[in-house]
């Protein structure tokens, strides 16, 4: 999984105009965690969500879900909310606030939510792939210019991440994304 963060940390970059390695730097000793998701199933599932909407606040989340479904993503045109069908064998990757800092806003974290199932269970493994702590996060001087100024103040990971720590991501709302507090 490590492998792949930093192969995907590689392909983001090289993306981005920046040399391959440019983000690497940010998360060297990071603490990437797993984590197992179980969403039982749910008799009224309009009355309520397995993870409310949200953005994931480190640089990406490559995600591994079962057949069940359930992951929405918000489309930015209309703002409709969008199912991402399962496919075998296949990551999600979900890009971060951090990703559209370091990029000054050429990229932009998804806004996703899980909805419930009546007769299925669901099972998720997010991987998150987050800055080290002392890291402060800041668009990244190529990304920056005259013309282009940074469109976000300078933030440090550990600081943010205690924060949200405290934060049930269940009731993850509005004021809880994050990225917005920091923009110029
Ligand atoms: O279960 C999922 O598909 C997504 C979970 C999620 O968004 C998260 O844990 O941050
Ligand atoms: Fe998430």
């Amino acid at each position: 999984m490590q492998k792949l963060a930093y192969k995907l940390a590689e392909v983001i970059s090289l993306s981005l105009s920046l040399p391959a390695k440019r983000l690497n730097e940010f998360f060297e000793d990071q603490v990437a965690f797993g984590r197992i998701n179980h969403y039982p199933p749910c008799p009224v599932p309009h009355l309520a969500l397995g993870v409310g909407r949200h953005k994931d606040a480190g640089l990406f989340t490559i995600l591994s879900q079962d057949d069940t479904g359930g992951l929405e993503i918000k489309r930015k045109t209309d703002g409709e909310w969008i199912g991402v069908k399962p496919t075998p064998d296949a990551y999600i990757v979900n890009l971060g606030d951090a990703t559209q800092v370091y990029s000054n806003g050429e990229y932009e974290s998804v806004e996703h939510r899980v909805v419930l199932n009546t007769e299925r269970s669901r099972f998720s493994i997010p991987f998150f792939v987050n800055p080290s702590h002392s890291t402060w996060i800041q668009p990244l001087e190529e990304k920056v210019n005259e013309k282009n100024p940074a469109k976000y103040k300078a933030y440090n990971w550990g600081m943010l991440y205690t924060h949200r720590r405290k934060h049930d991501p269940k009731t993850r709302d509005e004021e809880n994304l994050p990225v917005d507090h920091f923009k110029a």
